[in-house]
Parts: structure tokens; C-alpha cells; sequence
């Protein structure tokens, strides 16, 4: 496997009803058919926050207007390693739409362990659960 770390912003999109935006991924993609949160690869000289907002944008049609940092995690996939740079979006201007063609959906938190995520997700989804009234 190689050694290089893929750096990855990740979005907690949550609505104003309290409910946080997953989306699906594509079965051919690396990890498919699993639910995820928004985001996508950091590309080179570009800051995290500027690949979460491009990412949100390209992806859900989300325009992120206030954000902060949840958490990072690093995870070794067996092909694959990432560096998951977690924000959550606490403000944000537009529609959600899936303009990659991917299922999507706002969900309740204390159902999002319902949905199969990749293994690289679970402390994310610890810490959201955690984070419920
Ligand atoms: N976006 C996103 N990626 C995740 C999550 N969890 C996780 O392990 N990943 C991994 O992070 C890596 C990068 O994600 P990505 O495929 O969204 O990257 P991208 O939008 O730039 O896609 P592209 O390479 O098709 O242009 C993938 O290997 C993916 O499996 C997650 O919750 N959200
Ligand atoms: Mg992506």
C-alpha cells in the first residue's frame, strides 16, 4: 500500500431542524455504495476550508457560510490511507441537491447508525451521537 495519505475535508452539514446531510456513494468509488458526509480531496496549495466549501458546492449545491472544526481522524483503509479533516457547518445558503447524481438525505442524528458509513467514519459518528441532547 502506498504510504501516501489522501487529505480529505469532510462536512457535518446540519439543518436548522437539527438534521445532518449524508449522501451515498457511487458503487464504483473507492468505499462505494456507503453513506458518507460531503467532501471530497483536499487539492495541492489549497486550504481545507476552501477544498470543504468547493467540495459542498460541487457536490450538494451547498454554499457553507460558517464553519468549525469536529475532528480529525486518520484511517488505514487495505488500499488506501485518509486523512478525514472533519468541519461541522453550522450556516449555509442553498438547496440541497445531489448534482453527481448520488442519493442523499437529511437524517435525524440519533439515526444516523442506521446507515452504513466506511470504517473511517465511526469516530465521527461516535462523536455526533455523543453530541445529542
Ligand atoms: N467525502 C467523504 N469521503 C470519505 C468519508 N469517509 C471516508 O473514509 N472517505 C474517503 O475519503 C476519500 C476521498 O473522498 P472523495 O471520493 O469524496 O473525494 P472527491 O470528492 O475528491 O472525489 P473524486 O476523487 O472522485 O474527485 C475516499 O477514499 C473516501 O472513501 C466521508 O465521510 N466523506
Ligand atoms: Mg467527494
Amino acid at each position: 500500500m502506498s504510504t501516501k495519505v489522501v487529505h480529505v475535508a469532510v462536512g457535518v452539514v446540519e439543518n436548522p431542524a437539527g438534521e445532518i446531510l449524508i449522501s451515498r456513494r457511487a458503487a464504483h468509488q473507492h468505499q462505494g455504495n456507503l453513506w458518507e458526509f460531503p467532501g471530497g480531496k483536499v487539492e495541492a496549495g489549497e486550504s481545507v476550508q476552501h477544498a470543504l466549501a468547493r467540495e459542498l458546492l460541487e457536490e450538494m449545491n451547498i454554499e457553507v457560510t460558517e464553519c468549525a472544526p469536529l475532528t480529525v481522524i486518520e484511517h488505514a483503509y487495505p488500499d488506501k490511507r485518509v486523512r478525514l479533516d472533519v468541519w461541522q457547518v453550522t450556516a449555509f445558503n442553498g438547496q440541497a441537491k445531489g448534482l453527481e447524481g448520488q442519493e442523499w438525505l437529511w437524517v435525524a442524528r440519533r439515526e444516523l447508525d442506521a446507515y452504513p458509513f466506511p470504517a473511517g467514519n465511526v469516530p465521527i459518528l461516535e462523536r455526533l451521537l455523543a453530541q445529542q441532547p
